[in-house]
């Protein structure tokens, strides 16, 4: 079946996405420096571009950048006033999408803020809200990055989740990996929070079977 599921998500993205050269050069240029292939699929990308375009984001906060490819797709979607705020542990990774966004122009409108995602949020003091929030880091910290996103959100925010499927382990309440059990903490929080509107999208193709919460902030 995950064959299956990968040829229908090629075939889908080979009609429905343009080829795209600058994309393409960030995944060869991640892979070249060795960094895990762990990022967002096309289909997801342009899920990612389509929601910045229709909740019209002009400031996007995104928590866990690798190498930048899940940046780009959103980055290319703001105005020219936009500004996109990356966070990013590995200072390989960070290095790697810096030089990604200079390559595909966006290095004006994204910061690759380097260092754990925790201690950055912590001291980023006095901002305007962000419009969108893509959390997709290190899934123990879920609870945390919740936390920190309302606080960083105002009513209409879209807030994100990547990796919420856990190969179905999501539903093992007795699951001894952190990643599920933060990830189930960080749902629990979703459901239970009466401020956020909140779906889940499961994909399943090239990166086998996986999903996004989103949350829409109704209320601060
Ligand atoms: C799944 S990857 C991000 C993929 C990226 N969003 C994409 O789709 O192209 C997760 C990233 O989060 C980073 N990370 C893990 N723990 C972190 C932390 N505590 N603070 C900041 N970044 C962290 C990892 O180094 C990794 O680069």
């Amino acid at each position: 079946m995950q064959q299956k599921w990968s040829e229908v998500d090629e075939y889908l993205a080979q009609k429905l996405i343009p080829q795209d050269e600058v994309l393409e050069q960030v995944l060869a240029n991640n892979q070249r420096a060795g960094l895990p292939a762990i990022d967002v699929s096309p289909m997801q990308g342009q899920l990612l571009a389509l929601l910045v375009r229709m909740v019209r984001a002009k400031r996007i906060l995104e928590i866990g950048t690798l190498g930048g490819y899940s940046t780009l797709w959103m980055a290319r979607e703001l105005p020219i006033n936009g500004e996109l705020l990356t966070l990013e542990a590995e200072p390989l990774h960070a290095a790697i999408a810096r030089e990604n966004m200079h390559l595909a122009g966006v290095a004006n409108l994204v910061t690759v803020a380097e260092g754990p995602a925790l201690q950055t949020l912590e001291n980023l003091g006095e901002r305007p809200p962000f419009d969108l929030i893509f959390i997709d880091a290190d899934k123990p910290n879920n609870p945390s990055y919740l936390k920190w996103a309302l606080h960083y959100s105002r009513p209409g925010t879209l807030i994100i989740g990547d990796n919420v499927v856990r190969n179905g382990e999501v539903t093992n309440p007795t699951s001894t990996d952190a990643s599920v059990q933060g990830v189930r903490k960080f749902i629990d929080m979703l459901g239970n929070d009466p401020r956020l509107t909140v779906t889940s999208m499961q994909t399943v193709g090239v990166k086998g079977w996986d999903g996004f919460t989103l949350a829409w902030v109704n209320a601060i």
